[in-house]
């Protein structure tokens, strides 16, 4: 069994700060792309074993900032210093040499490996007189699990692990020091962005761990709550621009929201949206649907509502809606939109007959990285601007501008740039944006608001619930993100082993009592 190592006291104060120097010392770092000045010159101090959480909108400039430390960028201007010692900008050796370590939102390990051949990945395997040894091997895995806060059987293989204890090990695997260079700074790119909320806690619990042991944390978030957790300080950046860096004691969730939008942002809240009427008709059936991993799943959806699907990971949540669009296999079962059958392994037909889905993995499925943010939003339907014999470049811009200006998408002039120059949040804005121009009767959604910032994503509830409500429409939501879920549907599907096992509408709408029912800690779940 598998244990996490208890909280303790904050870290920032359990470790000084060696000889007053600080760990991370940034002075004047800038970085252009062609004519968009992504980051302007940036100066930042990081102390060992503080956490530092990085936020702002998309587009901001914070992958630039972690690209530029990590020498994946050769930034324009400035310089850094690791512990006093010049890093060499542009070197991804140097940063390496240095200590610093990063741990991107894929983790970038191998699900049907052990614990321990992940953690010696690339061949870092102790040897006894020349030959691998098991123990040795085992032991160094038990202490560099310790260093993030877990204890966890190196024999594992990872899959069986939950993501929290998966991230925990790409995190042990980064701050290994076999190399001798001793690991200095860690940075986390949106480390929760897809775990359940319930290892939520468990993932800040290894972030703690880990500046305990006097690593410097960069934390990049878009998720308030959790930097007013477990930050001791956070910066806010916004257009590339460097807006404040403050002590988290001295904010709230109001007051850091302020500085990441500049502006009083307008919260989504469902109450304040009918709910469909008891008469409204039925867009959505789905009947007995079984597959590798659902088991007879049954539910229908009305028009004007939006349906969250809430589950832990392996639940039948992640695969749901690709098997409703028929893009996975059906075993048996039925999927019906107002009335026509939508056939299995067909979503063109599904498209046909009006249902749109965006895919949660953007990078792989949803989008073509190397054509233009104006191709990729007009992908789906090219006939509005077919005007014989081509089609009407100046209609299609207008449209894309239209669209663009709808979901801020930033920068807002371009619209020939590759969709991967966009950041990752404005990218899944204009994914959204393609599948919105279709007029869907039944959209959805894969969580279809990871890594966009907090008033996209206001935006983005606006926009789906408008289609709902409005539009003539219904939504399904599935989300790891389970306040996402409350705040946005009008009830919650919950699922388990591949079913659905309770339903969540109204003042029954809680993070808690949707942990329950996940986990089946619940008693006899609500249907
Ligand atoms: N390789 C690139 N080529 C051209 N422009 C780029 C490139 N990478 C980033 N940009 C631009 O630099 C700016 C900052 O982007 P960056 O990816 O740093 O933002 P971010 O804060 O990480 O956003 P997100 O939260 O969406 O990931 C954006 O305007 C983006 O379009």
């Amino acid at each position: 069994m598998s244990r996490l190592v208890p909280r303790q006291s904050e870290a920032a104060e359990a470790v000084a700060d060696v000889g007053g120097q600080p760990t991370l010392s940034v002075r004047n770092l800038s970085k252009a792309f062609g004519s968009t000045q992504a980051l302007w010159p940036l100066d930042l101090d990081i102390r060992q074993g503080e956490i530092h959480a990085l936020l702002g909108e998309n587009g901001s400039g914070k992958s630039t900032f972690i690209k530029s430390l990590s020498g994946y960028h050769v930034a324009d201007t400035g310089s850094v210093e690791v512990c006093g010692e010049s890093l060499t900008l542009g070197s991804v050796k140097s940063a390496h040499d240095l200590g610093c370590r990063f741990v991107h939102q894929d983790l970038g390990l191998i699900r049907t490996e052990t614990v321990l051949d992940n953690l010696c990945a690339g061949g870092s395997y102790r040897t006894v007189f020349g030959t691998i040894s098991g123990r040795a091997n085992r032991q160094a895995a038990m202490a560099d699990l310790a260093r993030a806060g877990v204890d966890i059987d190196p024999k594992r293989r990872l899959e069986t692990l939950s993501p929290a204890e998966q991230t925990a090990v790409a995190v042990a695997r980064a701050l290994r020091s076999d190399d001798g260079a001793e690991p200095k700074l860690l940075v986390l790119d949106e480390p929760t962005a897809r775990l359940p909320q319930k290892e939520v806690a468990q993932l800040l619990d290894i972030v703690r761990a880990v500046a305990r042991a006097g690593v410097a944390v960069i934390y990049v978030s878009h998720r308030v709550d959790e930097v007013l957790e477990v930050a001791d300080t956070a910066t806010v950046l916004r257009d590339g621009h460097k807006v404040a860096t403050r002590d988290v004691k001295e904010l709230d969730r109001r007051s850091l929201v302020d500085l990441l939008v500049g502006d009083a942002l307008d919260d989504v809240d469902i109450s304040s949206h009918n709910a469909p009427t008891v008469d409204a008709p039925v867009l959505l059936a789905v009947d007995s649907l079984s597959s590798a991993e659902l088991d007879r799943v049954s539910f229908e959806v009305k028009r004007g509502e939006v349906v969250g699907i809430a589950g832990i990971t392996g639940s039948g949540r992640e695969s749901i809606l690709a098997t409703v669009f028929g893009e996975l296999p059906r075993v048996t079962g039925s999927v019906r939109v107002g009335g026509s059958e939508i056939k299995a392994e067909r979503p063109d037909l599904s498209i046909k007959d009006g249902v749109a889905y965006v895919p949660p993995d953007r990078k792989i499925r949803g989008s073509i990285a190397d054509s233009s943010a104006r191709e990729n939003l007009m992908l789906v339907d090219l006939t509005k601007h077919w005007k014989f014999p081509k089609i009407s470049r100046r209609g299609e811009h207008a449209e894309v501008m239209r669209w663009f200006e709808r979901f801020s998408v930033r920068p807002g002039d371009d619209a020939d740039r590759t969709l991967s120059a966009f950041s990752g949040g404005n990218q899944q804005k204009i994914l959204f944006g393609k599948w919105m121009r279709t007029e869907p009767r039944v959209l959805l959604l894969d969580e279809p608001t990871q890594g966009v910032d907090i008033a996209a994503k206001a935006e983005l509830h606006k926009q789906i619930l408008a289609a709902a409500t409005d539009g003539g429409a219904c939504a399904v939501i599935s989300s790891s993100d389970t306040e996402e879920l409350i705040s946005v549907c009008h009830r919650i599907l919950v699922m388990r082993h591949g079913r659905i096992v309770g339903t969540l509408r109204g003042k029954d709408k809680t993070v808690v009592n949707l942990s329950h029912t996940a986990f089946g800690t619940a008693g006899e779940a609500r249907k």
